[in-house]
């Protein structure tokens, strides 16, 4: 089908904007009123430019408080249509009027619709009626869908709007029940569960499909089954995405159909957990990473063949040290997941325009795919040919540190990519996202969320408000069976465990009773659910930006000790300060 953007989505001016969404492919757009009024262009210039752009304008839009007042406004009406001529924007929306003084009365709405639509009509335009959630009198699509059936004219039908519909849970049945030809355009948006007034809701926190809690997909499929077939069209108001780069916006606004489309895109290949992990040093970090890796019972499995990369192994659990990628401090460069198919998995990531990283490959080596994802982290799909890349060392493992594979990776993400990057790893991976959680640290508020599936977790990061310039701590979390035995043995090796402070146990025994005195002598946090429990610790970070984490999942237990998160950034930003004072 054809995919449309409304160029209130994105950021910059309105030539900025159509550059943006012509160059992520979009056929069309919805030119919202504004846009077109802050420009320097003449509506015949932006008609040009769209076409040189490959880009119909389709809507001309809102066309606000028209209908069911004393005097609705013709002559602005006519005004507006000689600016769609122009512009050759064939329908425009009027929004369910908001004013004080509309009257409540559907047949009067219904007779100034029809008028309206006849006057349209004699130009050889449409009007499509979208119910505002918060309009005076009309604010659900039903209703809507009722005056223009009463209005009667060919040349008005309704517009629906995900966000309207879904937000305030009105029933969908009415949707079969408008012919798929009544319904002149489709506006798609998501937005986050939230409990506040709907119009800051939706003026502020709409986002794309697939990046909030809305159910689209099922929207989707009802209005396709009607019968429509005009534009799935993207109307998004977003405080983050109105500062962001509209180049990336319009990239991620298409990964978005694209997924909500699914065709055609590849399915996704099953993946069987991390391959690895890529951490980037530098000859100043590299020693302290390779003697906590030591410590941690991993061996120095080998070189690789060609690069200046090294692998360590312990047991299952891989972790490649790239000695060309630091700068400063270690940081997470690179996940690799295990793929049944892992030229599939490439596929699809192109498909959800994940762009290619281009790598260079000596003779014989694996070719691995990978692509880079929003926050420039290299993501692999592995299959099983890769590790005969390195030169195997025959250094043996030790054992008596029981950690068994890579649980979840957190990576903190710039603040305009936290949606993007979101939708980005569920869609590239075929991840389900959780609900996401705040977790309050000294300097700040973080946002974070879950991706899990396949034995794969990603956990996204992000400072809550904009503007927060501090570096963001990544880590690796490594699942064991035996988190206390995992502690102790770590302890004797002296490597260097979080310090929980006291208080924490003390609230933790009055809060779920029970005796925490194991877990306070070795610095383990803990967590209950009806589905199992988790018993986690921290080892203080690596130069500053990674850090490791010990787990042990419990029964059914899923989540990822969130509420211990405030607990545990208080103690990382402690020992920060003492860093350094210390150096100073
Ligand atoms: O927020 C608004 O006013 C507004 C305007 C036009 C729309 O299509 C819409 O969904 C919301
Ligand atoms: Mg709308």
């Amino acid at each position: 089908m054809r995919r449309s953007i409304a160029t209130v989505c994105l950021s910059g001016t309105l030539d900025e904007k159509l550059q943006a969404a012509s160059a992520a492919g979009f056929d069309g757009v919805e030119l919202f009123e504004a846009d077109l009024i802050n420009s320097p262009l003449a509506p015949t210039a932006v008609r040009e430019l769209a076409d040189e752009l490959g880009l119909s304008i389709d809507l001309y839009q809102p066309f606000r408080d028209f209908e069911a007042v004393a005097h609705p406004d013709f002559r602005r009406a006519e005004a507006k249509f000689d600016v769609m001529e122009a512009l050759g924007a064939p329908t425009m929306l009027v929004c369910s009027n908001v004013r004080p003084d509309a009257i409540d009365d559907d047949a009067l709405a219904a007779e100034h619709l029809h008028a309206l639509a006849a006057r349209a009509h004699e130009r050889g335009l449409k009007i499509a009626y979208e119910a505002l959630a918060w309009g005076r009198h009309v604010s659900t699509y039903d209703h809507a869908w009722r005056i223009v059936e009463q209005a009667d004219h060919p040349a008005l039908g309704t517009c629906l709007d995900s966000f309207h519909i879904l937000s305030r849970g009105t029933d969908l049945a009415t949707i079969d029940r408008i012919p798929g030809e009544k319904i002149f355009y489709l506006q798609l948006a998501d937005a986050p569960r939230k409990a506040m007034d709907v119009l800051q809701w939706s003026r502020h926190y709409r986002c794309f499909p697939g990046q909030g809690a809305l159910d689209v997909a099922g929207l989707l499929r009802r209005v396709l089954a009607t019968g429509y077939d005009g534009p799935l069209s993207l109307e998004v108001f977003n405080d983050v995405f109105r500062q962001a780069d509209a180049r990336r916006t319009a990239i991620d606004a298409m990964r978005s159909l694209i997924l909500l489309e699914q065709t055609p895109l590849p399915a996704p290949a099953p993946l069987h957990g991390f391959a690895f992990v890529e951490i980037g040093v530098d000859a100043d970090s590299a020693p302290d990473l390779e003697a906590l890796l030591r410590a941690m019972g991993f061996a120095h499995a080998g070189p690789h063949r060609s690069k200046p990369v090294q692998l360590w192994e312990h047991g299952a659990i891989r972790v490649v040290l790239n000695h060309g990628a630091g700068e400063d401090d270690p940081e997470v460069v690179a996940i690799a997941v295990t793929s049944e198919d892992p030229a599939a998995s490439a596929e699809r990531a192109h498909a959800l325009l994940a762009p290619s990283l281009e790598r260079r490959r000596g003779t014989g080596e694996a070719d691995l795919t990978a692509v880079a994802a929003p926050d420039g982290t290299a993501v692999f799909f592995c299959g099983s040919d890769w590790l005969g890349d390195f030169l195997p060392t025959g250094e043996p493992a030790t054992d008596g540190v029981p950690i068994e594979r890579i649980d979840h990776i957190t990576l903190a993400q710039p603040f305009e990519a936290f949606d993007e990057a979101g939708l980005f790893y569920r869609s590239v991976l075929d991840l389900e996202p959780s609900e996401s959680a705040e977790l309050a640290a000294p300097d700040g508020l973080v946002r974070s969320r879950a991706y899990a599936g396949g034995d794969v977790r990603v956990v996204l990061n992000v400072p809550a408000l904009a503007g927060h310039e501090r570096t963001e701590l990544q880590h690796v979390a490594f699942a064991t069976d035996d988190a206390l035995a995992t502690a102790r043995a770590l302890r004797d090796r002296g490597v260097p465990l979080l310090e929980v402070p006291d208080n924490y146990y003390d609230d933790l025994e009055a809060r779920l009773d029970l005796d925490a005195a194991h877990l306070r002598e070795l610095g383990v946090l803990y967590d209950r659910t009806p589905e199992g429990e988790l018993l986690h610790f921290y080892i203080a970070p690596i130069g500053g930006r990674v850090f490791f984490e010990v787990l042990e999942r419990r029964g059914g237990y899923r989540g990822y000790g969130a509420l211990n998160s405030s607990v545990r950034m208080a103690a990382q930003s402690r020992g920060e300060r003492h860093a350094e004072g210390a150096g100073a």
